[in-house]
């Protein structure tokens, strides 16, 4: 369904104004515009981008999505990804938890690999539904590339800002190591919006594994809790506009200078709850063989962050991918222990 004829976002509901970010503008080194990047990146984590270049490719990946929802459950689950730890996949309804309780899930996904859609017609890390594989070249490839690129457009604004040596992000973010860099595409029926009761989340309260998110949301329902604020605020789509965020990795990198926020998914707002919520994001995370620490031997300023009281994050030493393996498998209803 064309966004336009979409039921609109009420304007009675808890909203809370992400700052505005032009892409076009970061490209050519504004200052202004990179002052209100590192503004939002080190405050709420949050803000929309625009001026990305990336809206053709993003409509085709929601068509790609729908007709991936479509096939039958049983085709799906041929491509499930797994209790082990693997995120590259189907994930079916149900199968991750939404709390610590157990309380499952309502969502369904499909995560394509960065390296499947780079190594194309290869195959890297996994197979997938016949739906991906028809538009892997047209569709899914291009907007892994254009993702990926925008968000190390960021990560090397980020670097500047760091006073990290040159390069040192994006090296952390080769696209040439494997990593569990991911495409998803996430379904929510309306069906099962209809019988949440408040406390039942399409997507628990999380903050992201990897170290930038790249997503698009054409219907409301994404939640940001807010630092100092108890209420959770609705993040209202905006046409063209991506939702941008810093995750774990990042601001574990960055000695907590960049900041990770929590944030949770419930059934959209008002006359959009009748509606399928489809949404897409691009997770841009370190690769596998990263060990997981602030960089504060090569900077300065991290490694006075890492000194203050505010700085929460404590270092796993361990690899990105052993962390995120750890981490994707613990959602996973069949792992949790009560
Ligand atoms: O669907 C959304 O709006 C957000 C999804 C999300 O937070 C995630 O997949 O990590
Ligand atoms: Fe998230």
């Amino acid at each position: 369904m064309p966004a336009t004829t979409l039921p609109p976002f009420p304007d009675n509901v808890p909203t809370h104004p992400l700052l505005v970010v032009d892409y076009a503008l970061l490209k050519e080194g504004d200052s202004e515009e990179l002052d209100r990047l590192w503004t939002a990146a080190t405050t709420l984590g949050f803000w929309y981008l625009k001026n990305h270049g990336v809206d053709s490719e993003v409509n085709e990946m929601f068509r790609m999505g729908e007709e991936t929802m479509h096939l039958p459950l049983e085709e799906k689950m041929k491509f499930e990804q797994g209790d082990e730890g693997l995120s590259f996949g189907y994930k079916a309804a149900g199968a991750n938890a939404v709390e610590a309780s157990g309380l499952k899930d309502t969502v369904e996904f499909i995560n394509i690999a960065k390296d499947d859609a780079f190594a194309w017609p290869q195959q890297a890390r996994r197979s997938y539904p016949s739906t991906v594989n028809d538009r892997m070249p047209n569709t899914v490839t291009p907007f892994v590339k254009k993702s990926n690129e925008i968000n190390d457009t960021l990560l090397g604004i980020f670097n500047t800002r760091l006073g990290l040596p040159d390069g040192t992000l994006t090296s952390l973010h080769s696209p040439d190591e494997y990593s569990a860099s991911e495409a998803r595409v996430i379904k929510s029926p309306a069906s099962a919006a209809a019988s949440m009761t408040k406390e039942r989340m399409a997507i628990g309260a999380h903050t992201d594994f990897g170290s930038l998110s790249f997503l698009h949301n054409r219907l409301g329902g994404l939640q940001v809790l807010p630092p100092g604020i108890t209420e959770w605020q609705y993040v209202k789509p905006l046409p063209g506009h991506a939702i941008c965020n810093v995750g774990d990795a990042l601001a574990l990198f960055s000695g907590g200078i960049l900041h990770s926020n929590i944030h949770r998914v419930v059934p959209p707002p008002g006359e959009q709850s009748k509606l399928n919520r489809c949404s897409l994001v691009y997770f841009t995370r370190p690769g596998n063989s990263v060990v997981l620490r602030a960089l504060k031997d090569k900077s300065s300023l991290i490694n006075e962050a890492t000194q203050s009281s505010n700085n929460t994050t404590n270092d796993p030493e361990e690899t990105a991918e052993q962390w995120f393996m750890r981490r994707i498998k613990n959602q996973r209803v069949k792992n949790i222990t009560l």
